[in-house]
């Protein structure tokens, strides 16, 4: 042992041609985590006793859901006819508020395991997967799950992946990752059809930064993919991000909890440690190499924007300490949200937060009353409208208190733009078979924050599913809406939307407040 820490694993032996970096990428539901757990069972990563213990996700938040929101990755060790190999499982999330979480993921992996339930089909987040897959050229294995089920039709699913991304038909491997049949050969197929991570552990350093967490114990947890070179305990590395300087004070594999290796080396993913204070130091897509060695960075991944925006109010004006303790604890381990302070009329002081979608915003509420127990009052979400004033100035309006007050600023408002989101080419539509249809539309995200998830789902009795994308603003006839009290207008009550929804959504209200509140 090198550095005399006997407990430390030495990865020297897996050379880039030995180690294969995969993710598992699926529409939500369809089985990842469940596969995830068998992969890791087979590989001895964890025990068959902790059966469904669903070890990769690990927020009460993500069980109770059955979601994943945190990407969480396992390293595991196998052997094919007679050589080790060293497999990274890189988890990704299923969910289209969390996509972003995905693309950083996948550039750590040279290829994916495409995974769809055998009885559902092609669903909306099994083209989007897909597609991001295919885009950062990763090499897709296609994988049917689930076909113990009696409503099983692989046949069907097959014929819907030709059609859809033009797989080979009768190559499928079909699974069920319930009872793990079939499932050693999903590994076979990742050792044999995903090319090794390409490398060479004899030049300087070179790494990408592609997840981070704070622990309680250890501190900043940073996820790295080892391109050039290698990392060890005692190095002095720089972000390439910041140039900032650190020393590296562990390295290891996450198998599945923390485990201490000698060293990583080029084409590896594992984690260090270093005296990195915050996790805000920690930009994913950072580059980090040797102090003395500095490298040509890597291209970064884009920001993630937030596209909802709520107030959120302690319902007890005395918890708000404890409130803002919480939310600083949350958003430590999500730097996706945004956090403003925002003073209400009638509620008080509180905070406008910004979210990547209402299911981020969901999870974040209930983790904030579960984990932390304080009871929360959360406004109506509203996109980010953007305000142009004949001064030539732009405002992002992220709450109705925010919308330019015609009168009191003295000049006009130019325009008002909304938010988009679409999804593939626009507004077309492709049969993949005789009952299933892809449809793509641009559409205001504000329909979409609201209720249209809940109303595809109605309308189709379940069946349509939904993914989304960015896709810049639009001119709109937007206006405020302020509802009166007494005459007094309650800030909390008002809220932006097209004029054509006011005389609906105000009756609406009035109708509401009627019952509610006492003449
Ligand atoms: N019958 C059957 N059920 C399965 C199989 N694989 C998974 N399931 C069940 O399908 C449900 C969803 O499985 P998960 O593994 O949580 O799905 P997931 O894709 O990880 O979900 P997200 O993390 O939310 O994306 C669970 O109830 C599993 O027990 C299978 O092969 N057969």
């Amino acid at each position: 042992m090198r550095d005399g820490d006997e407990k430390s694993i030495d990865l020297a032996d897996f050379d880039v041609d030995s180690v294969r970096n995969f993710s598992i990428i699926a529409h939500i539901d369809h089985g990842k985590s469940t596969l995830a757990d068998r992969l890791l069972e087979i590989t001895g990563v964890i025990s068959k006793e902790k059966k469904n213990a669903q070890v990769l996700d690990k927020l009460p938040v993500e069980r109770q859901r059955g979601i994943t929101v945190k990407a969480q990755t396992a390293s595991m060790f196998y052997e094919k006819d007679g050589k080790k190999y060293l497999i990274n499982l890189i988890d990704t999330p299923g969910h289209v508020d969390f996509s972003y979480e995905v693309s950083r993921s996948l550039a750590a992996c040279q290829g994916t395991v495409l995974l769809v339930d055998a009885a559902q089909g092609i669903q909306a987040q099994t083209v989007a997967n897909f597609y991001l897959a295919f885009s950062q050229g990763l090499k897709v294995i296609p994988v049917l799950n689930k076909v113990d089920l009696p409503g099983a039709e692989p046949e069907r699913v097959e014929k819907q992946m030709h059609t859809a991304f033009e797989f080979e038909q009768n190559r499928f491997l079909r699974i069920s990752a319930k009872s793990g049949s079939n499932v050693e050969q999903v590994l076979e197929k990742v050792v044999d059809e995903i090319p090794h991570p390409i490398g060479n552990r004899d030049l300087p350093l070179r790494s990408l930064l592609f997840d981070s967490w704070y622990d309680t114990y250890a501190g900043v947890i940073c996820l790295i993919s080892i391109v050039d070179g290698s990392i060890k305990k005692g190095d002095k590395i720089m972000s390439a991000h910041t140039g900032v300087k650190y020393e590296v004070s562990q390295v290891g594999i996450m198998s599945p909890g923390m485990k201490k290796t000698q060293a990583l080396y080029a084409g590896q993913v594992g984690y260090f440690v270093c005296n990195m204070k915050s996790i805000s130091e920690a930009y994913i897509g950072d580059t980090f190499h040797l102090v003395k060695q500095p490298v040509s960075p890597f291209e970064g991944f884009k920001q993630p924007k937030p596209m909802v925006f709520a107030g959120l109010f302690p319902s007890d004006s005395n918890d708000f300490e404890k409130l803002q303790d919480a939310i600083n604890q949350l958003t430590l381990n999500d730097s996706s949200v945004t956090v403003n302070k925002e003073t209400s009329n009638a509620l008080g002081q509180g905070w406008r937060l910004g979210f990547l979608g209402t299911l981020h915003m969901d999870v974040f509420r209930q983790r904030l009353e579960e984990e932390y127990d304080v009871s929360v009052i959360i406004s109506h979400p509203t996109v980010p409208y953007k305000v142009t004033l004949t001064n030539g100035t732009e405002q992002l309006v992220k709450s109705p208190a925010d919308f330019p007050d015609k009168v009191k600023l003295g000049y006009n408002i130019e325009k008002i733009s909304e938010p988009y989101y679409y999804r593939g080419s626009l507004n077309s539509h492709t049969y993949i078979d005789e009952s299933r249809v892809i449809i793509s539309a641009r559409l205001p995200s504000s329909e979409i924050v609201t209720d249209f998830y809940d109303k595809l789902k109605s309308h189709s009795s379940g069946f349509a599913s939904l993914d989304y994308e960015d896709s810049g603003y639009e001119t709109a006839d937007l206006v405020k809406m302020e509802v009166l009290l007494n005459n007094e207008p309650v800030d909390a009550l008002a809220a932006v939307m097209h004029r054509s929804r006011v005389e609906t959504n105000g009756r609406d209200i009035a109708k509401r407040l009627k019952d509610l509140i006492k003449r």
